[in-house]
C-alpha cells in the first residue's frame, strides 16, 4: 500500500521539512528539477545522448520553478531550449524568481503565446511546468488553446514530441482528478470537451496526489513517476501498514506495494486469502447468499460459486421455493435451501453463519427489505467473537430507495454496501456524480460511508473504499492494470460474492482490509483472464490468482 497525498497534505510536509531546518525549498526545487530531468532520459533513452531541443511552459508558481531548473540542467546537456512564461516574472515566489533569474543568464523567457510556441522548432521534449498542485481554477482561455490536446495533435504531426508533465497536465485538480471547468452559458451545447493536453510521462514528487489515481488523472497523465526528492515525510511507513485500515483522513492505494516499492503479493493480499493450516471447513466460514425467484438465479450463484472459490468453507445458496429446482439444476458444490421470507430465514441462518451476501438478483421491494433487516440483526451468537459480515449489492441497495435512512438504522461496522453509481446515486442522492461538484468521489464516498455508519464501496474503474471516520483506499484499474473487459454483466455480482467468502474466514483481518484484497483480486482474475472473459470466469480464475501469490 502506498498514500495518496492530497495538494495540501503535499504542502504541509514539505513546510514541516522546511521548516525543521533540514532542507530548504530551493534544494527541494532543485532535486524535483533533476529527478524530472533523470526520469524523462531513463524513459526516453535516446535522448540521454547528444544534443536535442526542449521546449519548456513556466507558471506563476513553484510548478514553473521546477520548470526552470528543467531548462537550466538541460542547457547543461547542450540542449537547444524554448522557455515561455505564464504569468509575471515579477511575481514569481522566491524559489521560482531564483530559478528564473538563474536561467535567464543562460537563455530568453518568451511570454507564453500560443503563436510564438508554434513559431519555434518542434522540440524532441515537451515540458508542462505551468501549473501542478496549486490550480485553484479552470484553465484561462489563452493557456487553455495553447495545451489544446488536438491542437498538440495536429501540431506534432508526423515529429516525435516527448510529452513530460511535472506534477500533472496543467490543468488537472490532483485532489479530485477533475479538469476544473469554466461556467457555461445556458445555451452552449451541454457537451463540454476541456482543452487539455495530456502526458506521455508525469512526475509526481514524493508521494502520488489522489489526483493522478482517480477521475480523468490515469488518462491524461500517462505513465506517472514517483521522484524522490527527500522528504522524509511523517511516519508514512506506519501509515502505509498492510492488515490494519487506514488512518482517518488517509487514503491509500490498493497495490502490493510498500511506501512506493513493490511488495511481495505472498505478504499482500496473500496474507488477506491465506488459511491456517489444518481446520474443519467450518472453521473456514459459512456464507448463507440470498438469491431472487425463478429465472433470475444466475446472479445469486455467480456470487455464491465465488464465496466458495474464495476460501469459504461452506456455501449455501437461500432462495424462494419455486426457485428450487432451477438452482438445484446448477448447483452442486454450493449447497442450497428454499426460504420463503424473512421468518424462515431467521430460522435457517443459524451462529455458524460468518458472512451473508444480499442482493444480487433479488428483486426490488418489501421482502428484500425484510431479508436485509433479519441479515443485519444477525448474531453469530456467543462463541462468535466478531459480528457476521454483511455484503448488500444491487437490489439490497435500491429497495431502500425511497428512505435510505431505514437501511443506515441497522447497518453496522461489519456492514458493506457496493453500489456502482447508479445504486450509490439512489442511496446518496446528494453525493451523486451529477451533484458532486467539486468533491472529490473518495471524499464523497467518505460522507457516504459516514452516513452509513458502515463500508461503502463505490466501484468503477476507479474503485473508492471508506469507513466512518475518514479512512479510504483507492483501487485504480488503469495502465498495467487496465481491464475495460470487466465492464461485465454480473462482474458486481462476483465482487460481493468475494468480498463474502474471504470475511466469512474467522481468520480474515480487518473488514475493510478484506474488502480491499477482494477489489484487488477480482481485477487481477480479470487480468489474468483477459479478453472474451465473462463474469462466471471470474470465479474459476481464483485457484489460478491464488497460486500466484505465492512468489
Ligand atoms: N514548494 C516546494 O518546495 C516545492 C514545490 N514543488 C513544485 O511546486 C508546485 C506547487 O507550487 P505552487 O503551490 O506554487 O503551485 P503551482 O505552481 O501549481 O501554481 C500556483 C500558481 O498558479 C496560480 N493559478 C492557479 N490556478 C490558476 C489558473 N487556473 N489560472 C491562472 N493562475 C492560476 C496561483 O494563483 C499561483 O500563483 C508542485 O506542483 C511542484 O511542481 C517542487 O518543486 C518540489 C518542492
Ligand atoms: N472499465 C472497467 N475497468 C475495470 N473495472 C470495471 C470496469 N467497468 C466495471 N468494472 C468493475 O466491474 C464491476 C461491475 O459491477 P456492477 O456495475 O455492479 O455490474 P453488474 O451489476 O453487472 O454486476 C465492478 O467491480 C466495477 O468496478
Ligand atoms: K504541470
Amino acid at each position: 500500500m502506498t498514500e495518496l497525498l492530497t495538494s495540501a497534505q503535499m504542502r504541509a510536509i514539505e513546510l514541516a521539512e522546511i521548516d525543521s531546518g533540514v532542507v530548504t525549498g530551493l534544494q527541494l526545487m532543485e532535486r524535483a528539477g533533476r529527478g524530472a530531468v533523470a526520469a524523462a532520459l531513463a524513459r526516453w533513452p535516446e535522448l540521454a545522448t547528444g544534443a536535442h531541443r526542449a521546449m519548456i511552459l513556466c507558471g506563476p508558481g513553484n510548478n514553473g520553478g521546477d520548470g526552470f531548473v528543467i531548462a537550466r540542467r538541460l542547457k547543461d546537456r547542450g540542449w537547444d531550449i524554448d522557455v515561455f512564461l505564464f504569468g509575471d516574472a515579477e511575481k514569481l515566489p522566491p524559489d521560482a524568481k531564483i530559478n528564473h533569474d538563474l536561467w535567464t543568464e543562460q537563455g530568453t523567457v518568451t511570454p507564453l503565446d500560443h503563436d510564438a510556441m508554434r513559431a519555434c522548432g518542434k522540440p524532441d521534449l515537451f515540458v508542462d511546468a505551468v501549473f501542478g498542485t496549486g490550480l485553484t481554477r479552470p484553465l484561462p482561455d489563452a493557456l487553455a488553446d495553447a495545451l489544446d490536446a488536438e491542437v498538440m495533435r495536429k501540431w506534432r504531426g508526423s515529429h516525435k514530441i516527448r510529452r513530460l508533465a511535472i506534477d500533472c497536465p496543467s490543468g488537472l485538480n490532483l485532489d479530485t482528478g477533475m479538469l476544473p471547468q469554466p461556467d457555461k452559458d445556458e445555451d452552449e451545447d451541454a457537451l463540454f470537451v476541456p482543452k487539455m493536453n495530456c502526458a506521455d510521462l508525469t512526475v509526481a514528487f514524493h508521494s502520488l496526489k489522489l489526483g493522478h489515481k482517480i477521475g480523468m488523472g490515469p488518462a491524461v497523465c500517462g505513465t506517472v513517476e514517483v521522484v524522490d526528492i527527500g522528504l522524509t515525510g511523517e511516519d508514512a511507513t506506519e501509515r502505509s501498514m498492510i492488515g490494519l485500515p487506514p488512518d482517518r483522513e488517509r487514503v491509500r492505494l490498493i497495490d502490493p506495494i510498500f511506501v512506493q516499492k513493490p511488495l511481495p503479493t505472498r505478504f499482500w493480499p496473500g496474507s488477506c486469502v491465506a488459511k491456517e493450516v489444518g481446520g474443519h471447513k467450518y472453521d473456514f466460514g459459512h456464507v448463507m447468499v440470498l438469491s431472487g425467484g425463478p429465472g433470475r438465479g444466475g446472479a445469486g450463484r455467480m456470487a455464491a460459486r465465488t464465496a466458495l472459490r474464495a476460501g469459504a468453507g461452506l456455501v449455501t445458496l437461500l432462495c424462494p421455493p419455486d426457485a428450487l429446482q432451477e438452482n438445484a439444476c446448477h448447483l452442486n458444490a454450493v449447497m442450497l435451501r428454499p426460504c420463503a421470507d424473512a421468518d424462515a430465514f431467521r430460522q435457517i441462518a443459524d451462529d455458524r453463519v460468518t458472512a451473508l451476501c444480499l442482493g444480487p438478483g433479488m428483486g426490488v421491494g418489501p421482502g428484500t427489505r425484510a431479508f436485509v433487516r433479519a441479515a443485519l440483526a444477525h448474531s453469530g451468537g456467543d462463541r462468535a467473537w466478531r459480528e457476521t459480515a454483511i455484503v448488500l449489492d444491487a437490489d439490497a441497495l435500491i429497495s431502500f430507495e425511497e428512505n435510505p435512512a431505514t437501511l443506515f438504522a441497522d447497518t453496522h461496522a461489519r456492514t458493506v454496501l457496493t453500489p456502482h453509481e447508479g445504486e450509490f446515486a439512489r442511496l446518496f442522492p446528494d453525493l451523486s456524480q451529477a451533484e458532486r461538484g467539486d468533491l472529490s468521489k473518495v471524499d464523497a464516498v467518505r460522507i457516504a460511508a459516514d452516513r452509513a455508519g458502515c463500508i461503502v464501496l463505490l466501484k468503477g474503474v476507479d474503485t473508492v473504499i471508506a469507513q466512518p471516520g475518514g479512512g479510504a483506499s483507492v483501487h485504480s484499474a488503469t495502465g498495467p492494470r487496465s481491464v475495460p473487459w470487466l465492464a461485465t454483466a454480473g462482474a458486481g455480482d462476483v465482487l460481493a460474492g468475494l468480498i463474502a467468502g474471504l470475511a466469512a474466514m474467522p481468520t480474515s483481518p480487518d473488514l475493510f482490509c478484506v474488502v480491499e484484497a477482494a477489489v484487488w483480486l477480482h481485477c487481477e482474475a480479470a487480468l489474468q483472464f483477459g479478453p472474451g472473459l465473462i463474469a462466471e470466469d471470474l470465479p474459476d480464475m481464483l485457484p489460478k490468482v491464488f497460486s500466484t501469490l505465492a512468489t
